[in-house]
């Protein structure tokens, strides 16, 4: 069955989790729909795990594009999300060309990282026909800021501040939240404060989806390994099996577990 935004919202009111994984090309995007995975991520995470690069700051909106082409391609029955990179919403203007370059290389929504700023441009991509995640909590783009790859919302201000920021983004338009890496307890709030499904990575096991990146779950990634990432190939001795997987601990509610998860 094709996943769209109104299959995940049903799932989030019958208490149904549904998954998520990274990809980036045709055969990945083909396979991880034949397993089961209900939402496709082309991640921005690509200028680190595809190029090299050490941040997600270098991805160009041609980069994107190549990608979202590329895992459309595949036909896979699983939702398409496509992160819009660094400095690709900045302006309303940009925002709105930008977020349709991706929608007409096959994307079926995107997904945007910031807080209470960016709630007039969710309004008008919305308005538009352009279904939107908001990326809140660790947002990759803002390392300069955050000074490190680090757990967000761990204090009562910091967590207080983010349910407003969820909450006056879902009510801006988005269709969709992700939350990356904030303290269990904090993603198990705002997933029950807000009324549209909720993905999480380093979130603890209580929000609507979970997500990893595709190198990450194979155990290939090269480098430190975040805590809220578990090897699925080990034990499972094929791709395929892997992916699979993931998909049913995901759905079991089996993963993740405290390991994986950050405490408040
Ligand atoms: N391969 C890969 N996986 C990812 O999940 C990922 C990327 N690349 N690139 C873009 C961002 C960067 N991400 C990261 C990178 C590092 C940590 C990390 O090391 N976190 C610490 C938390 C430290 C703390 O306690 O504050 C950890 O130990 O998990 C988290 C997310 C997530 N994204
Ligand atoms: C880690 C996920 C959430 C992401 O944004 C990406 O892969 O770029
Ligand atoms: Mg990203």
């Amino acid at each position: 069955m094709t996943a769209t935004i109104q299959t995940l919202q049903e799932r989030k009111a019958n208490q149904e989790k549904f998954s998520c994984l990274t990809a980036y090309d045709a055969t990945f995007a083909s396979l991880l729909s034949q397993c089961g995975i209900d939402v496709i991520l082309v991640g921005d995470s690509l200028g680190m795990v595809l190029q090299g690069k050490d941040s997600t700051l270098p991805v160009s909106m041609e980069d994107m594009v190549y990608h979202t082409e590329s895992v459309a391609r595949g036909r896979p029955q699983s939702l398409i999300m496509a992160d819009m990179p660094f400095m690709s919403y900045a302006t309303n203007e940009t925002s709105m060309a930008n977020a349709a370059r991706l929608m007409q290389a096959g994307a079926h929504m995107v997904k945007l990282e910031g807080t209470d700023w960016m709630a007039d441009t969710i309004h008008r991509l919305s308005e538009r026909g352009i279904p939107v995640c908001a990326h809140l909590g660790l947002t990759p783009q803002f390392v300069n800021k955050l000074g490190g790859y680090r757990v967000q919302g761990r204090d009562s201000e910091a967590a207080d501040r983010m349910v407003a920021h969820a909450r006056m983004l879902v009510d801006a338009g988005s269709d969709l939240v992700l939350l990356e890496c904030v303290p269990a307890p904090l993603a198990e709030r705002i997933t029950r404060e807000v009324s549209v499904p909720v993905i999480g990575i380093g979130a603890g096991a209580d929000t609507d989806g979970q997500v990893l990146v595709l190198h990450d779950m194979l155990g290939i990634t090269q480098g430190h390994r975040p805590r809220f990432v578990k090897d699925f190939l080990a034990e499972a001795g094929s791709v395929p099996a892997a992916i699979e997987a993931y998909d049913q601990a995901v759905k079991s509610g089996q993963f993740p577990t405290k390991e994986h998860s950050f405490r408040g």
